[in-house]
């Protein structure tokens, strides 16, 4: 009795749940079964063990992890004095401490109001052609005359070529090559273990991101000149950052800040996007009622406009079921698995102190699962966001929420769109084997890429 009428001290008051084996704790765990598509489970498991808040160790850090709507609410909405953004070490060394998910309080907010100036709708509006451009050249290249396809590293390489257009304003050829090979090699060693070894994935990675940095640092270099000589300021994300002004009239992005961030944007923007568009085609394949609906949906509109005109805002206004179909897919299988946070000092949850240094573990896909908002929730129903108003905040987080919410949801919906646009219209296909298994590396990839056999409708 006396004990428990003692007052609880705040060391007593940590969440429950076990660390593990240090340095390990549970990240075995996890990552097994991140590849074994079992995640979810794993993730509901602990929840159903020891309710909305319980401690492990993640990636050698003491964690708290936390679920539901309250959880959601308060990670995305909390103090930034009292929390912030918390990446693994390698993504912090390879893709540099400028980036913004490095940046907190009034440096973050500097850094992401100038990247929104040209991701913002009204912004994005004028680059419609451009990336409609980018995905008529993959069809012909790689999709026209084929019979048998592989959707999942296709659909890396079109998000890829988009992003090297519109963000560097690097065309077709040796240099994007050059790019596009650099890339790869920084983003293979981003989820590892961060000791630079000689020879491991994350040495390459490191030594990668030092090469991206110098041709970055050229290209910037040109684009100077380029707008000095009045070059017009929206041509790209680069010279749109560098064309910034603050009120001294200096550059209110430093060098450092654009290298960094442009490198953030095509690790955050091109591995996202690709993986929604493959379990779209994945999906559409599956399902021939809404593949119907949405292709009724895209021919309405292609026959609503001269052959070969590019599609207008407006256009992509209209393609309400196929933006319904896109949300329930990031719905059902969220790209982005969760994230981190850290804690700047104690702060109290649902009567558990979470102690400062501690980091904050939230998952997307606990909340989509609630059969509260989302009846039946493994069934795929697209009629759920006809009124996406009825979903009661911080339920539905694909693109996160709060200060740090995703910058590239327009970017994403906008190729998205367009790109099943010219599928659905211009080819039929169906899956070549049940590849209905993914695992999550850190974004969901089916096991075998998803193959699918195509008929092109012209040789129909
Ligand atoms: C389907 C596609 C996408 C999904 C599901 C997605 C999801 C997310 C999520 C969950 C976050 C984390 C939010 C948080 O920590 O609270 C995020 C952040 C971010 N995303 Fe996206 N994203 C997508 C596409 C894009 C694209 C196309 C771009 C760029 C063109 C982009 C750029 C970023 C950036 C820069 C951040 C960091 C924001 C910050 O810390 O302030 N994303 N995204």
């Amino acid at each position: 009795l006396l004990i428990s009428r003692r007052r609880r001290q705040p060391s007593e008051r940590v969440p429950p749940g076990p660390l593990g084996i240090p340095i390990i704790g549970q990240s075995l765990g996890l990552l097994w079964a991140m590849r074994a598509n079992t995640a979810e489970k794993w993730i509901a498991d602990r929840a159903k063990r020891y309710g909305p808040i319980s401690k492990m160790s993640l990636f050698g850090k003491p964690t708290v992890f936390i679920h539901g709507q309250a959880a959601n609410k308060f990670v995305f909405t909390s103090d930034a004095s009292k929390m912030s953004n918390q990446q693994t070490e390698s993504v912090k060394m390879i893709l540099g401490d400028r980036c913004l998910l490095e940046l907190s309080g009034e440096d973050h907010k500097r850094v992401r109001n100038a990247l929104a100036s040209f991701l913002k709708p009204d912004s994005l509006k004028n680059y419609i052609g451009k990336i409609e451009e980018e995905i008529r050249r993959h069809l012909q290249m790689h999709w026209q005359g084929k019979h048998r396809v592989t959707v999942l590293p296709l659909m890396k390489t079109l998000t890829f070529n988009i992003i090297c257009s519109l963000l560097f304003g690097v065309e077709r050829g040796a240099r994007r090559d050059t790019f596009v090979q650099f890339f790869q090699e920084m983003i293979e060693g981003m989820w590892s273990i961060p000791v630079n070894i000689p020879f491991t994935r994350f040495n390459r990675s490191l030594k990668a991101s030092a090469k991206v940095q110098k041709l970055l640092k050229d290209l910037i270099h040109e684009k100077r000149i380029e707008l000095e000589k009045g070059a017009s300021p929206h041509q790209d994300l680069i010279t749109c950052l560098l064309s910034i002004r603050g009120e001294d009239n200096l550059e209110l992005v430093s060098e450092h800040e654009i290298i960094h961030n442009v490198m953030l944007i095509m690790v955050a923007g091109h591995d996202t996007s690709s993986v929604l568009i493959t379990f779209i085609i994945r999906l559409l394949a599956n399902d021939p009622n809404t593949h119907a609906a949405v292709l009724k949906e895209q021919e309405e509109i292609k026959n609503s406009k001269p052959s070969g005109d590019y599609l207008t805002w407006e256009d992509l206004g209209r393609m309400k079921c196929t933006w319904r179909v896109a949300m329930e897919t990031l719905r059902t299988v969220p790209p982005v698995f969760g994230g981190f946070r850290k804690t700047l000092e104690d702060i109290e949850y649902e009567g558990y102190i979470i102690p400062k240094g501690w980091q904050i573990f939230w998952v997307t896909s606990m909340t989509h699962m609630d059969d509260k908002v989302f009846p039946e929730p493994s069934k795929f129903d697209p009629a759920r966001f006809e009124n996406p108003a009825s979903i009661p905040p911080y339920y539905y987080i694909p693109f996160g929420g709060g200060a740090r919410i995703c910058p590239g949801y327009e970017f994403a919906k906008i190729e998205t769109l367009v790109t099943i646009h010219y599928l659905v219209t211009q080819f039929t296909w169906k899956l070549c084997c049940n590849d209905n298994c993914f695992r999550r590396d850190p974004t969901p990839a089916p096991t075998q890429g998803l193959p699918i056999q195509i008929v092109s409708k012209k040789a129909l």
